[in-house]
């Protein structure tokens, strides 16, 4: 006689394990791509100011060269579009009678929107970033990122999280990694009411940016039909959403590099390179590359943890950063002393709380995964 098979205890169990392993390693991976990303950024940018002969250039000549910059943070999209179309694509789900797929013109409108944020703060922070040192201009970012997170993404904050973005707060604030673009010293320039401006609105922007990305995946992009409408997330998502942002992104800098001019420049600056055009070119496409790498690891953490803890990877990568830096230019006075190795603890702590919580939010949702399997077992074999 055939046996009666009831629904196979833990089946629940072993799909989520896996969905659980297969997230551990696209957080690890992402955040991978960030450090790498950040440091291949910072060791470049400090290459391609060093072969500038910056301090030959008049005051005024060196706070220019920023749309540029910004142009070079996003038009490195196109090497995305071969992985986008690589990448599986999601199932439909088959019920898919009642769900209300986002209007085309939600998607239109949130690219075009985020494409202007992105825009906005890759030129402010590559001026920010003359004008203001980076101990300001980090952990003014991780404040705003926390508040937009809290009042538009209805982010619960808890004591890890908390604990995790002080000792964030205290690593950047004692860890600028050294940056030879900035110009030779001028203190009017640099403490200005302008220069207060110009920190202000990249870091909004860029904070602004992170928790609209991340209701744009929950609430546009994950219920669209492509996605299968099922609220499930998958990391082709990021790729779009880079892939489009970028181009916008990239639009609005090629207008600015144009009306403001700036183009007319990159001859001369290809010409005072020290070590020649082909470095002058080879620099700025690793720039493009790095910025791409850079920005589907932030994407991806927005997509599977949050903006506030994408933020909090790229704050703690700095220490990294400076000592990369400290190893590979010898800048006068620029070494890895005391504060920079506390600031280097104070990272790898405040990711250790961080990733405690999220250890701890998993163990909790497998424990209420297993509660429910046990819960429906018994009532059928009741
Ligand atoms: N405003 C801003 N722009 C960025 N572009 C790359 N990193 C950053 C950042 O930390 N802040």
């Amino acid at each position: 006689m055939e046996e009666f098979q009831g629904p196979e205890p833990g089946r629940h169990n072993t799909s989520e394990i896996r969905s659980q392993r297969k997230w551990w390693i696209s957080v690890f991976f992402c955040g991978f791509l960030i450090l790498t990303g950040d440091s291949l950024v910072m060791l470049l940018l400090n290459f391609y100011y060093v072969q500038n002969n910056r301090s030959e250039n008049d005051q005024y000549q060196q706070y220019r060269g920023t749309w540029t910059q910004a142009l070079i943070q996003n038009v490195a999209f196109p090497i995305l579009i071969p992985l986008f179309f690589i990448l599986p694509k999601p199932e439909t789900v088959s019920d898919q009678t009642n769900t209300r797929h986002p209007p085309f013109l939600r998607v239109l409108l949130l690219y075009l929107s985020l494409g202007v944020l992105v825009s906005v703060y890759s030129k402010l922070y590559a001026l920010a970033r003359l004008y203001v040192g980076w101990g300001i201009l980090v952990p003014a970012q991780l404040i705003l990122t926390s508040l937009f997170s809290a009042f538009i993404n209805r982010l619960k904050f808890n004591r890890w999280i908390i604990i995790s973005i002080i000792f964030t707060l205290a690593a950047d604030f004692f860890c600028a990694p050294a940056f030879s673009g900035t110009p030779t010293e001028d203190e009017s320039y640099t403490y200005g009411i302008k220069a207060w401006l110009i920190l202000i609105f990249p870091t909004l922007a860029f904070s602004l940016s992170l928790s609209l990305t991340q209701l744009g995946f929950e609430r546009v992009l994950a219920k669209t039909k492509r996605y299968g409408g099922s609220n499930k997330k998958v990391f082709r998502m990021v790729l779009e959403m880079q892939i489009f942002v970028s181009f916008v992104a990239t639009l609005v800098c090629l207008v600015g590099l144009f009306v403001s001019g700036e183009f007319k420049e990159l001859k001369g600056e290809s010409e005072r390179f020290k070590k020649g055009r082909t470095y002058y070119s080879l620099s700025l496409v690793g720039l493009a590359l790095s910025w791409q790498v850079w920005a589907v690891g932030l994407l991806g953490l927005v997509l599977s943890v949050s903006g506030l803890f994408a933020d909090v990877v790229h704050m703690c990568a700095s220490p990294v950063v400076a000592l990369l830096v400290v190893l590979a230019f010898e800048f006068k006075d620029d070494d890895f002393g005391w504060q920079r190795r506390g600031a280097l603890l104070g990272s790898v702590l405040a990711l250790a709380c961080y990733f405690y919580y999220l250890h701890k939010t998993k163990k909790k949702e497998m424990a209420e995964l297993n509660k429910r399997d046990n819960n429906n077992n018994n009532s059928e074999e009741a």
